[in-house]
């Protein structure tokens, strides 16, 4: 589950050098062969596997739910005589349709081998965890009381007329309720194959019981646990937001604890799974000022992007040529600076200008790119 610890349950994975990731290179021949330019441009980007820095998330089925050829996903994994492959693209198990498109696509062969970790974690921190990131990337301006507000605004919206599994895109809010997910998954999945672990225990004092487990239910075992992917929040979680989203999330947590509770006393759990526990609710501050959030300053990255997006979306075949796919795109936009300086491009320039410029430097630049 989306920021649950997600990064650092599959670094300590990829780090044994027994579990692969998706393949950045193959993902980019798929899209290739099926001419799917489309999928350079989604954000967060397909394909972005270790070599284009997102080494645990291809993003797949975000993106083929919505353009199809759903079966191409196999083709994004290398084939290995050994080892296994994974993946951990975090919305997956809130996004209702991806378990069917999944049980769809994978090889017969490949099937009952398959297993899913399905990391929880307390919904409300969850949710501010999100918030944070998003506030980081300049998404997100307004501050927690008011997105959580809106959210909640959004729930009651939508979910009095769409069903939980037909929610799509799901809500942010929606992404913690988790009986709700796991039932969906076990329609399509055995609960054999999904093993429940909680966030809180996990990479805590248990650690070596959750290592233990994912060992038994893997056949693989993880390396030691570090902290991925973690920032210090710029603002507190403000008690009187906290308290309506613990509120709202207590029924969903109730449900989810008697789902494991049952699921361990008929034996339909995996064997490996160690007791779930509950999920503690966040700390809270009741001075938090109910002000803006001030944006980080974007990075040097960002800003690159912010400029090269546009400009690059626009000329991505041309790019493509020049670059020998992949390289110069907004998405890895120390590639696309690159081409902007080695190309003395202003960003100004009209459409049709640049792609004239752009043709007529190619061959120089290729050339200095590859003497470089
Ligand atoms: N070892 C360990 N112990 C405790 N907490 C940990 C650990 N590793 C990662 N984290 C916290 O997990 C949050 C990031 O989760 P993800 O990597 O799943 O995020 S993402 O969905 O891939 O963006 C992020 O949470 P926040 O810091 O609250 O944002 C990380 O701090």
């Amino acid at each position: 589950m989306h920021k649950a610890g997600t990064t650092t349950l599959a670094e300590a994975f990829f780090g044994t050098g027994r579990v692969h990731t998706a393949s950045g290179a193959c993902c980019r021949a798929v899209q290739r062969t099926r001419n799917l330019t489309v999928a350079a441009k989604s954000t967060p980007p397909m394909c972005g596997a270790r070599e284009l820095g997102w080494p645990k998330e291809s993003h797949f089925f975000d993106w083929c739910l919505e353009h199809g050829r759903c079966e191409d996903y196999p083709l994004v994994f290398r084939s290995r005589p050994a080892g296994s492959n994974m993946e951990a693209t975090p919305r997956m198990l809130s996004q209702p349709r991806a378990a069917e498109a999944l049980a769809a696509v994978m090889p017969p062969s490949i099937r009952p081998a398959a297993r899913f970790i399905i990391l929880l974690r307390e919904p409300t921190s969850r949710l501010f965890s999100w918030y944070n990131h998003q506030v980081r990337a300049g998404w997100v301006r307004s501050p927690f009381a008011t997105y959580a507000d809106n959210q909640l605004h959004e729930w009651r919206m939508r979910s009095t007329r769409t069903a939980f599994a037909a929610l799509d895109p799901m809500p942010d809010i929606g992404r913690g309720l988790y009986a709700q997910s796991v039932l969906h998954w076990r329609r399509f999945w055995m609960r054999k194959a999904l093993l429940l672990l909680n966030y809180h225990t996990a990479f805590s004092e248990m650690a070596a019981v959750s290592r233990a487990a994912l060992e038994q239910f893997t056949g693989v075992r993880p390396g030691l646990f570090k902290r991925e992917n973690s920032f210090r929040a710029k603002s507190s979680l403000p008690c009187a937001a906290r308290d309506q989203l613990l509120r709202f999330y207590s029924p969903h947590n109730e449900d989810l604890y008697r789902m494991v509770r049952q699921d361990a006393f008929d034996g339909s759990s995996p064997e490996a799974e160690p007791p779930f526990g509950t999920l503690p609710p966040p700390a809270c501050s009741e001075f938090v000022t109910n002000s803006t959030p001030t944006p980080t300053p974007p990075t040097q990255r960002q800003q690159n992007q912010q400029q090269c997006r546009p400009f690059c979306d626009s000329h991505s075949a041309a790019w493509r040529t020049l670059w020998g796919g992949g390289k110069c795109s907004w998405s890895t936009c120390e590639g696309c600076a690159h081409c902007l300086r080695e190309t003395k491009v202003r960003p100004g320039l009209g459409p049709r200008r640049v792609a004239n410029h752009v043709a007529s430097v190619g061959t120089r630049v290729s050339v200095q790119m590859t003497k470089s």
